[in-house]
């Protein structure tokens, strides 16, 4: 499942980003954390001292090296030592899991925090003019097209701030984004200006307050955001110490918070009990479909036998009222 975190700059997407990873691969489960922001905070906000980026391979910077080897070449990303080893099967688009052995993996992957996690790469002068950030978000772009990731299987992505965010297709590539906002009147219009695109392009978009102090903080939520809503985080002194570079054990993170952790994860899940049930619905469709076309009953109202439409997050797939050739 891909999630991103998004929002207006500073209401805390890598901190909520860097947790919630750290919440899945504590529990186990496969993560691939993915800094795609221009400010590259997620390395430190996972734990990494200071010079934990540098460390970091940035996929931007090999974005071509990434396209050959998605396509089934053989490139050389990072050192030599680095290279893939065996020759694909043939040409073609070539898939990748959230964890598996390759050589994009083995050049900008590195665990932080318990965490693996990859980088765009910083913005530097070169991405001024004509060659700008969003040119090396598309590396990220290509790697989660390419990617296979089934339910229990998370990409983490920590998107870049406020409308920036939606200036590359990126945006429409993720099961769920999570926008987080402050109680604040610049944070709630962020999420305006998102929710529009939400809606234009079927992204699953949820809420989740961050920095909430008391239950006035919520209600503003409540009044500017509705049902979008998800969840909230407190303003919380665990998160200010790690400002000051003390990350300490998940389980010192106020149980209120470690709380919306789990509640984050469940949604997530959620879509992908939707993908299932869909992906049910779909077989059985074909089944009946194939079955009346070999008794020439086409025409026979099949969908509404199964199910009308199926709910998948924000979205509801209607199904056609008859098969018809
Ligand atoms: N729940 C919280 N409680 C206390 N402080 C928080 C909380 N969430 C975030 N912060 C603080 O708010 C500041 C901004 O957070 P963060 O860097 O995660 O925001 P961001 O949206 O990723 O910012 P940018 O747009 O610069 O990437 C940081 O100092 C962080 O420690």
């Amino acid at each position: 499942m891909k999630v991103a975190f998004v929002g207006k700059g500073g209401s805390g997407k890598t901190t909520l980003a860097a947790l919630f990873a750290r919440h899945l691969a504590g529990q186990e489960r496969p993560v691939l954390a993915i800094d795609a922001d221009i400010n590259q905070h997620l390395a430190v906000a996972l734990g990494g001292d200071a010079h934990a980026l540098a460390g970091l391979t940035p996929l931007g910077e090999h974005l071509p090296a990434i396209k050959e080897y998605l396509r089934g070449g053989n490139p050389r990303i990072g050192t030599a030592t680095q290279m893939v080893k065996t020759t694909p099967p043939g040409r073609g688009s070539r898939l990748v899991r959230v964890v598996e052995e390759n050589p994009v993996y083995a050049a900008c992957v590195r665990r932080l925090g318990g965490v693996r996690m990859a980088a765009t790469g910083e913005f530097s002068a070169e991405d001024l003019g004509v060659a700008c950030y969003h040119s090396k978000v598309g590396a990220v772009e290509l790697l989660l097209n390419h990617m296979l990731d089934g339910p229990g299987e998370y990409v983490v992505v920590d998107m870049t701030a406020g409308a920036d965010s939606f200036a590359s297709g990126l945006f429409t590539r993720f099961d769920r984004t999570f926008l987080v906002c402050e109680p604040t009147v610049r944070s709630v219009g962020v999420y305006r200006q998102y929710a529009g695109y939400a809606r234009d392009y079927g992204v699953a978009l949820s809420v989740v307050g961050n920095k909430i102090e008391d239950s006035d903080d919520v209600d503003f939520l409540r009044e500017h955001v509705g049902a979008d809503l998800l969840t909230w985080v407190s303003r919380s002194p665990y998160v200010r110490r790690a400002e000051r570079g003390t990350v300490a054990p998940l389980a010192d993170l106020e149980a209120a918070n470690r709380a919306v952790l789990a509640t984050l994860a469940e949604t997530v899940d959620g879509t992908a009990q939707d993908w299932a049930a869909f992906t049910r619905w779909a077989h059985e469709f074909h089944r009946r479909n194939a079955a009346a076309w070999a008794n020439d009953r086409a025409g026979t109202d099949l969908a509404a036998q199964i199910d009308p439409d199926f709910r998948m997050g924000t979205q509801v797939l209607s199904v056609p009222a008859a098969v018809t050739a």
